[in-house]
C-alpha cells in the first residue's frame, strides 16, 4: 500500500505558486486596446502623461482669485472659459470668469464657485466668501495620475476598468502574453463523449473534459483537446508524450487513483518528474503535480467534483501566475456564521459548497447547498462560495462561525 505523505493544502499551493512564477512565459503579442480585453499584459504600464494633464474645473460656474474674494463678495463677470478652449483669457483684476466643466483653469486662480452658490445680478456674481476654501473645485495636474508613476503591473489581466485607464491615457496599444498552450484529455473506458449516444449502460459522459475546456478557455487558454483516452498506460504515455510536445501545460482528468486501471500517475513516474500526488484536501485529495519535459503537468483526480474544486484551488493559481499574475498564497475569505449543520470528518482541509446570502438583520450567513459527495455536481448549482473545514475539525453545528471563500468570476 502507497503510504506517501498528504501534503497541507498551503504546502501544495506555495508549491504550485513557486512552479508557475519561474516558467518564464515568455509569448507575447502587440494589440489594439479595443482587443486586449481579458488578455494578459506582458509589460508593466508606466503613464506617458499625468492626469489631470492640466489644472481644470470640476464644476460650471466662475473662478476667482484669493485677493478679490478677499476685499468683496460681489465681482463682474469678465469673460468665459469653455472645455477645449487654448487662448490665455484676459481677466483683469477685481473681476471672475464664467468657467466650465473640465475647462482649463488659470494660473492664479484660488477656487471655482458652482454656480448654484452664486446669485446673478447686471453681470456680476454675488457669493458667501465664507463658503469658499482653497482649490475648491479645482482638478489639479497629476492628481488622478503623475507622469511615470506605475499604472498597471505586468501579469494583470485587462479588464474593463484599467483599460479605461489606458485610454485616459491614450495609449492605443498594448503588448499581452499570447494564450498559454493547454493540452487536455480525460481517462477511463467508461466515458462517452457529450453529443454521443451513451456506449452502455455502465457509460457516463465525459462532464469533466466540458467543464474543464469552459474554465480554461474562461481564463485565456488555447485549449488542445486531445478526447478520451481508455485507461491503457501505452495509450496514456503515448498521449502524454504527444501532448508535451505542443503544450505548456498538460492537463488530465481521472487515473489518479490507486484502483487497477489509475495509469495517469504511473505514466508521469515513466515520462516525467512527480512534485506531489496527495493533498489533504477534501475533495481533491488525489491531484498530481509534476513536468514533463518542458511542459507542467496537473493530473486530476475523476469525480467531477474534485476535478472542479482542484482546478480553482490549485490549476487556475498555476495558470494565473504563468501569465505572470501575482497572486498572494492566501485567498480573500471570511468569517460567517452558517445557518445549517455541516458533516465534517477530522483529517482534510473541506472545500464544501455554500450560499452566502444577507439574512433580516443585514448579516452575512452561509447555509449548504445539501449533500457534498464528490459525485453531487448539484452541490454547485446554487452555490456562491466554498466553505472551507479546517483540516482537523470535526461535524460543525449551526450557529458556529466558518470561512468562507466567495467565488471569483471563474465559477460566478
Ligand atoms: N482505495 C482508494 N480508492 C479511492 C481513493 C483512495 O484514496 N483509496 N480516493 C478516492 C478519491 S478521494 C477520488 S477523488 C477518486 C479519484 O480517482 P481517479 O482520479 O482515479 O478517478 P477515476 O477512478 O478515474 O474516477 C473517479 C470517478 O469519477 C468518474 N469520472 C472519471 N472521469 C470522469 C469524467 N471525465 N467525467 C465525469 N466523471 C468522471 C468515474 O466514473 C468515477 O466514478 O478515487 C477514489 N478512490
Ligand atoms: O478527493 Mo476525493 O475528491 O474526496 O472524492
Amino acid at each position: 500500500m502507497n503510504k506517501s505523505p498528504l501534503l497541507t493544502f498551503q504546502q501544495a499551493k506555495e508549491l504550485i505558486l513557486t512552479t508557475g512564477n519561474a516558467f518564464n512565459y515568455d509569448q507575447c503579442k502587440t494589440v489594439s486596446l479595443m482587443e486586449s480585453i481579458d488578455c494578459y499584459l506582458a509589460e508593466s504600464i508606466y503613464s506617458p502623461l499625468s492626469i489631470p494633464s492640466f489644472n481644470n474645473s470640476a464644476m460650471d460656474g466662475y473662478v476667482i482669485r484669493q485677493q478679490d474674494i478677499e476685499n468683496f463678495s460681489t465681482l463682474p463677470i469678465a469673460g468665459s472659459i469653455f472645455a477645449g478652449d487654448n487662448d490665455e483669457i484676459t481677466w483683469p483684476k477685481g473681476s471672475c470668469l464664467r468657467i466650465m466643466t473640465g475647462a482649463y483653469v488659470p494660473q492664479d486662480a484660488y477656487a471655482v464657485i458652482m454656480q448654484e452658490k452664486v446669485t446673478i445680478q447686471n453681470n456680476c456674481i454675488t457669493f458667501d466668501q465664507q463658503q469658499i476654501k482653497k482649490g475648491q473645485n479645482i482638478r489639479y495636474i497629476g492628481e488622478n495620475i503623475n507622469k511615470g508613476d506605475k499604472v498597471l503591473t505586468k501579469g494583470e489581466r485587462l479588464t474593463i476598468g484599467k483599460l479605461a485607464t489606458l485610454a485616459t491615457l491614450g495609449i492605443e496599444q498594448v503588448k499581452i502574453y499570447k494564450p498559454i498552450k493547454v493540452a487536455l484529455f480525460s481517462t477511463g473506458n467508461e466515458l462517452t463523449s457529450i453529443g454521443e449516444d451513451l456506449k452502455s449502460n455502465n457509460h457516463i459522459y465525459d462532464s469533466n473534459r466540458f467543464t474543464l475546456h469552459l474554465m480554461l478557455k474562461t481564463l485565456g487558454c488555447e485549449v488542445i483537446d486531445l478526447g478520451i483516452i481508455k485507461d491503457d498506460l501505452t495509450l496514456i504515455k503515448q498521449t502524454l508524450q504527444k501532448a508535451s510536445e505542443e503544450a505548456d501545460l498538460v492537463i488530465t482528468s481521472g487515473g489518479v487513483s490507486v484502483g487497477d486501471a489509475d495509469y495517469v500517475k504511473q505514466a508521469l513516474e515513466q515520462l516525467g518528474h512527480i512534485n506531489f500526488w496527495k493533498i489533504a484536501i477534501k475533495p481533491g485529495k488525489p491531484f498530481a503535480f509534476g513536468r514533463l519535459g518542458q511542459s507542467l503537468f496537473c493530473g486530476l483526480p475523476g469525480n467531477p467534483v474534485s476535478s472542479l474544486v482542484t482546478f480553482y484551488q490549485l490549476v487556475q493559481p498555476l495558470i494565473l501566475t504563468m501569465f505572470s499574475q501575482k497572486i498572494a498564497p492566501n485567498s480573500l475569505t471570511f468569517k460567517v456564521k452558517t445557518t445549517s449543520n455541516l458533516t465534517k470528518t477530522p483529517g482534510r482541509l473541506d472545500f464544501q459548497r455554500g450560499y452566502l446570502y444577507s439574512n433580516k438583520n443585514g448579516e452575512l450567513v452561509v447555509t449548504s447547498t445539501g449533500q457534498q459527495g464528490s459525485h453531487i455536481t448539484s452541490s454547485f448549482d446554487r452555490a456562491n462560495c466554498f466553505i472551507l473545514l479546517e483540516k482537523d475539525r470535526g461535524d460543525v453545528l449551526a450557529g458556529e462561525w466558518v470561512i468562507v471563500e466567495p467565488f471569483n468570476k471563474l465559477l460566478s
